[in-house]
């Protein structure tokens, strides 16, 4: 099955907005709960993910950029009833309603494994790349991304020979979709058909399906089919596993916090899925390749649930470098925690394609729950599809030049729940968006701009 045509896997990485905040939005997720009201730094979040991208860029890996949204989000304030100017608007939330204000304020989108779910061309049935923006109906703060987000992959993906992008899944928990966070694609390289692997923490119609009990399943079985059925993904190459609710429980809130595959590794920890032996079985059997499939399971022995959900140690990127070796791309946590530490070195040396492991501080964004993984939305290309994305949403150096001297013109290093009301953090954050698209040529994408 191997073909010899060039392919890749870019990763479009979330640029942190100035706005990033902790809100403690997002219950169920234990590092937002846990900083809530912490004060943020929005330029240092805004270095710390653009480090990565250059990083990985310096690496020989493909790697693309995805804006954030403009926030605050005034609108979502005006169909609550807030009435005036921006100002006012703004001025009446912070009395009224603090923690709404803090919704319309989050920076979230910056988490872009949970814009959308991506299947490469190889995998659908019109050789098309299908994009579905997430309805992220889950978290009120969430749900008000799926509109912009569908503006900028048309902006980053604008060639419908080759593109599909697809409506939001309905705006209702029955069809809760978070994304990329809970799919993950196996196969022999890249440019083969994959294994699109689902996976979901509840059923909306069927009760015989147990769920979590203590914190929200954020994505559906029936949100699952809907977005394979969308991409008319070829029924073979497409499986649907439940999550362990009771890892849910514990604070693992999407299926990426505990597992993480690339082309032939599948990374997992030993509770990810509900009846792990079986299910992992059903992967093997139904994985389309001819290399070995390498399922790397990480006993509770080793590294506890709770070390798991502080650490990221599964929300790890994993890359394939030029020489065909894989690479681990860490958080920072994992090497200050000495069962993870301990378990990535005795990986390295197993007989697996991993090994290598780099480290990333990525503080900011790991104080609201989001790893290496999480601000990362990856999309497997092949070389005439990558010559058709927008040029100016891929990293380069001259980019990578051009957004660090953006993210120091206008951002601040300092944000605390008393600065939302302020309207001049809207005004400032308009005017570096504004700037932002000219940057990288996507257009009107913004209401603001409309
Ligand atoms: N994939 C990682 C997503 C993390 C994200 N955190 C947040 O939205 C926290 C926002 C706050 O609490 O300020 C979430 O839970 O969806």
């Amino acid at each position: 099955m191997n073909n010899n045509e060039p392919s890749f896997e870019v990763n479009f990485d979330g640029l942190v907005g100035p706005t990033h905040n902790y809100a403690g939005l997002s219950y169920g997720n234990v590092a937002s709960l846990n900083n809530a009201d912490a004060v943020s730094n929005p330029k240092q979040a805004a270095l710390q993910g653009l480090a990565k991208m250059k990083a990985m860029h310096d690496m020989g890996l493909k790697q693309g950029i995805f804006a954030p949204h403009a926030r605050p989000d005034v609108d979502a304030l005006r169909r609550l009833g807030f009435t005036g100017n921006d100002k006012q608007i703004l001025n009446k939330a912070a009395k009224e309603s603090p923690v709404l204000l803090r919704t319309v304020y989050s920076a979230s989108a910056m988490w872009t494994a949970n814009a959308a779910t991506v299947s490469p061309s190889k995998d659908t049935l019109d050789e098309k790349v299908h994009f579905t923006s997430a309805n992220l109906n889950n978290k009120f703060h969430r749900s008000l991304e799926p509109t912009t987000t569908t503006n900028l992959l048309k902006a980053m993906f604008p060639n419908n020979g080759f593109f599909t992008h697809h409506l939001h899944l309905p705006e209702q928990p029955f069809f809760g979709d978070e994304g990329a966070a809970n799919h993950t694609r196996l196969c022999d390289s890249h440019n083969d058909k994959g294994l699109e692997v689902f996976v979901y923490g509840a059923s909306s119609f069927n009760h015989s399906i147990k769920g979590p009990v203590k914190y929200p399943a954020r994505q559906t079985l029936e949100a699952s089919e809907a977005v394979a059925r969308l991409h008319a993904i070829n029924d073979n190459q497409v499986l649907f596993l439940q999550q362990n609710p009771d890892v849910i429980d514990q604070g693992v809130f999407h299926n990426d916090v505990i597992a993480v595959g690339n082309e032939n590794v599948l990374l997992c920890h030993e509770q990810a899925f509900i009846d792990q032996a079986q299910s992992l079985n059903r992967i093997r059997h139904a994985y389309l390749g001819e290399k070995p499939l390498h399922i790397i399971e990480v006993p509770t022995s080793e590294v506890s649930v709770q070390d798991a959900v502080s650490s990221y140690l599964f929300n790890s990127q994993l890359v394939t470098l030029a020489d065909g070796s894989m690479m681990l791309v860490a958080p920072e946590e994992c090497k200050n925690n000495t069962s993870v530490s301990r378990y990535i070195e005795s990986m390295l040396s197993d007989s697996n394609p991993i090994n290598n492991v780099k480290f990333f501080d990525l503080r900011q964004s790991m104080q609201n729950g989001g790893g290496p993984a999480c601000l990362r939305l990856r999309v497997a290309l092949t070389l005439d599809e990558l010559n058709a994305v927008n040029p100016q949403v891929m990293m380069s150096d001259e980019k990578f030049a051009a957004l660090i001297t953006w993210v120091d013109k206008h951002y601040r290093d300092r944000l605390s729940d008393a600065d939302l009301a302020d309207p001049q953090l809207l005004h400032e954050s308009h005017v570096a968006l504004d700037e932002l698209t000219k940057i990288l040529a996507l257009g009107s994408v913004y209401q603001f701009q409309r």
